[in-house]
């Protein structure tokens, strides 16, 4: 394993860096460029500008196939809020989620951020959701763990050429935020990541696409294989993380959400997606 650009010289919080000057001792909240910005017209009224990611009859066929496995898929999730996606094994729940971070491209459809003004109509033209901008944790993503030490992890896809020392510096910083933000600040970074407990790896996984923030968190089956203190804490943390992220979900865990869901969709056999309220 390279070594990575960033060496830690500290362990425990705060985390410091060699090409850091200062040393870091605290870092800001999460905030996302444009925020949402809100006009008080009087006392009772208040209006918002906002952007939302907008799924527009998006449909998918597999390079080679005959069948469509996504049929005009529809649905708006506006900025920090946190969408869930449920339905049968096998209905394209993952397929779309591969759509939406890029992996596949929709074989016919639109996948954008729209930005709305405060008086809720669309501010500019839609932009296209680039994957650079996606954060998607997959399926028990410990099992992807490639590093010996949690830093070498979490640092693992970073640019290793000498020169780029705003970018490393602006990763360094993201890096900071992202493990201080799911609670990870307390482990040594020394650690082997197949020796953290359940939750702790699901934490490492989500600090990993966080050290940049998307503009969409996408979570495949969060809680799978974990015990009940672990999804106890990966659903605390996505409460606090949906306050700052646009998150979509896709979980057979329903009741366990439940608290969380701002809106859901039932994916059913076919690649029909609905809107639906939690079948609780
Ligand atoms: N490239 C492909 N070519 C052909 N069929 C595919 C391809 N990718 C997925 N499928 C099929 O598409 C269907 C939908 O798969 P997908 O993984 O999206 O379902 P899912 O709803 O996420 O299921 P689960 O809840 O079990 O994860 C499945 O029948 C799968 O076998």
């Amino acid at each position: 394993m390279p070594m990575p650009m960033a060496m830690a010289t500290s362990i425990n919080s705060p985390i410091t860096f060699h090409f850091l000057k200062p040393p870091l001792s605290s870092f800001p909240s999460l905030s996302r460029s444009p925020q949402s910005h809100c006009s008080f017209f009087n006392s009772s009224t208040t209006r918002c500008s906002y952007s939302s990611l907008e799924v527009r009859d998006v449909s998918y066929q597999p390079p080679g196939t005959e069948f469509k496995l996504l049929n005009s898929v529809n649905f708006s999730l506006p900025e920090k809020s946190l969408g869930l996606i449920f339905g049968q094994s096998g209905s394209g729940k993952t397929t779309l989620l591969q759509l939406l971070a890029g992996i596949n491209k929709p074989t016919s459809g639109s996948i954008h951020i729209q930005k709305y003004g405060d008086d809720g109509s669309p501010s500019q033209s839609p932009e296209p959701l680039v994957p650079e901008r996606v954060g998607i944790v997959f399926q028990f993503p410990e099992r992807y763990f490639v590093a010996d030490t949690v830093l070498d992890e979490v640092t693992f896809g970073w640019p290793r050429q000498k020169g780029n020392d705003q970018l490393r510096e602006n990763l360094a910083l993201g890096l900071q935020r992202a493990i201080n933000w799911v609670g990870l600040s307390g482990i040594s970074l020394d650690k082997n990541p197949h020796s953290l407990s359940g939750g702790y790896k699901r934490r490492l996984a989500l600090a990993i696409q966080l050290v940049q923030i998307p503009d969409l968190l996408i979570l495949d089956e969060p809680l799978a294989g974990l015990d009940w203190k672990a999804r106890a804490d990966v659903v605390k943390l996505l409460k606090h993380l949906k306050k700052e992220l646009t998150v979509l979900v896709v979980s057979h865990d329903l009741r366990e959400f439940a608290s969380l869901v701002d809106q859901s969709w039932r994916m059913e056999m076919g690649g029909n997606l609905r809107q639906e309220f939690l079948p609780l």
